[in-house]
């Protein structure tokens, strides 16, 4: 069964986003990944995606556009990756499930290893950035 998995791509007031890095002790300890995870049954990805952001990282967002969805398997079963910008509304994030977390550059979250299923968001992300002509931050 394809397994749906939410990622937020948050923003800081410089353009710099937030990475998250997995945890010792769980399939891809140590890679850095978007703060997000598994869409329950019968729940929306925006709902998903506030009740993730809350739980993982005490904050609260408005969901904004999707990027495009990634489908990938890491030997476990086929995932669905869904990206979606958003807005922090309230709070500070703190890692609450990760073990580390970082306002990235775009060459800071090129220096990281990422998730595999994440590159082709980062890729897109960048991108977009470029067309705004945001690419220096
Ligand atoms: N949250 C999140 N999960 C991701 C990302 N990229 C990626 O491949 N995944 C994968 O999506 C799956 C579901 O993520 P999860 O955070 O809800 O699950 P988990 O590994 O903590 O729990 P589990 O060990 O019980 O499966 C995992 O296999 C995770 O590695 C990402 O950017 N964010």
């Amino acid at each position: 069964m394809l397994l749906h998995v939410v990622a937020g791509l948050i923003q800081d007031d410089t353009g710099r986003l937030l990475a998250c890095q997995r945890p010792a002790g769980k399939h891809l300890a140590g890679k850095w990944e978007f703060p997000g995870g598994k869409v329950e049954e019968g729940e929306s990805i925006d709902a998903a995606l506030v009740r993730e952001l809350d739980e993982e990282l005490g904050i609260q967002v408005a969901p904004g556009a999707s990027l495009t969805p990634v489908d990938h398997d890491y030997g476990r079963g086929p995932i669905r990756l869904i990206p979606m910008l958003c807005q922090v509304i309230s709070g500070t994030p703190v890692a609450r499930e990760h073990e580390a977390l970082r306002w990235c550059s775009v060459a800071e979250l090129e220096s990281l290893e990422w998730a595999e299923a994440d590159l082709p968001i980062l890729a897109e992300w960048c991108a977009l950035r470029r067309s705004r002509g945001e690419e220096t931050a």
